[in-house]
């Protein structure tokens, strides 16, 4: 009985949550004296995966197929069946989170999300996981005998562990669904908040939208998605869908840096799943400093055009 892991992945390429939920596996798969197996759809070079401690590596190869939630949930099932494992690990990702319950439902399993270290005990099977915001954490157990373990991102590190994998190409019998993608036309060509690995978000002590340019543009050099606070949403200064906290979206990506917002409560519910955080703002006593990695005391229209100028000579130095 094997560990089955579902690496995603974005234009044929492995994200890092992929590669995170790889090692859980894997460090899961050493826990039961098991092998780890992962499949993956439309992945360029799904041999990459063996770096990480797959035993086995299913790929789908079917250009044909555009995300959809049922069908991959009925190849993850497949492969499951076929791998003879019962428990799945997926990742956080908006594409894990509209798989996961329809994957736990076709495998009748019982399913923890947001999952943030390996099982601190086998029998009774108990994972520890982010609840209430993420301000707190629960212990919980999973009773069913089959298991699927959402992990939530930046909780488990990647962990090389070569091993010399079976690498087969899968091809699942796909059952009819009542709904299939036939195409994809992206919004625009901005990266998604809830998939970025950078995130530039800025406050209202910017004054006003016309100073956004200037967060576009450090987003534009870190290759990162804009995000916003929510009174600068509700002001119209920037779209909804960049609002970002409690009552927003989540953002747990590998860098936050938050300009000129004062970090409440409701804020810091919503980002702090980020694994560093950074800070520029003009008032040393901004509950943000407390709750960030790296702070700036500054004037954002002073600290964040240097930053830009900067960021731009290391890309040439260094290109
Ligand atoms: C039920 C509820 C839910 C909420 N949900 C959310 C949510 O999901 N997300 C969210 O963001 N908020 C949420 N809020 C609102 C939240 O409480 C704060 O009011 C909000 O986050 C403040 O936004 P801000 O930090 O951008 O603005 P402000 O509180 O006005 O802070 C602006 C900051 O900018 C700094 N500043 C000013 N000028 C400069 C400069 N030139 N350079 C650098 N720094 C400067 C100031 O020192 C200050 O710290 C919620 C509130 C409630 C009651």
């Amino acid at each position: 009985m094997s560990v089955l892991v579902y690496a995603d992945n974005s234009e044929g390429k492995f994200k890092k949550s992929a590669l995170e939920v790889v090692s859980y596996g894997k460090a899961l798969a050493n826990q039961l004296n098991t092998d780890l197996t992962v499949i993956t759809i439309n992945a360029t070079e799904p041999e990459q995966l063996q770096k990480y401690g797959a035993n086995k590596i299913l790929f789908v190869k079917d250009d044909s197929f555009i995300f959809n939630a049922k069908i991959y949930a009925g190849i993850i099932t497949e492969a499951a069946f076929t791998s003879n494992t019962n428990i799945i690990i997926i990742d956080s990702s908006t594409n894990g989170k509209y798989l996961a319950p329809l994957l736990a439902a076709k495998f009748n399993a019982g399913y923890v999300s947001n999952v943030v270290s390996a099982p601190s005990n086998l029998t009774p099977f108990t994972v520890k996981r982010k609840t209430f915001s993420n301000k707190a954490f629960s212990n919980t157990v999973i009773t069913a005998d089959s298991k699927v373990i959402g992990l939530a991102k930046n909780a488990f590190e990647v962990k090389e562990d070569p091993t010399t994998a079976e690498v087969e190409e899968f091809s699942p019998v796909l059952l009819s669904t009542s709904v299939k993608s036939e195409s994809i036309e992206k919004a625009s060509g901005k990266i998604a908040i809830a998939d970025a690995d950078i995130v530039v978000s800025g406050g209202r002590g910017l004054k006003g939208p016309e100073n956004f340019k200037m967060i576009e543009e450090l987003a534009d050099v870190l290759g990162a998605a804009t995000a916003c606070s929510k009174p600068v949403s509700d002001m119209g200064w920037r779209p909804h869908g960049e609002h970002v906290g409690q009552t927003g979206k989540p953002v747990a990506a590998n860098l936050y840096i938050a300009i000129a917002i004062s970090g409440a409560i409701q804020h810091l519910a919503g980002v702090n799943a980020s694994k560093t955080k950074v800070v520029i703002n003009t008032d040393p006593e901004a509950p943000f400093f407390k709750a960030a990695d790296y702070g700036i005391v500054g004037d954002a229209f002073e600290v964040v055009p240097q930053l830009i100028e900067k960021l731009k000579a290391f890309k040439v130095e260094n290109a």
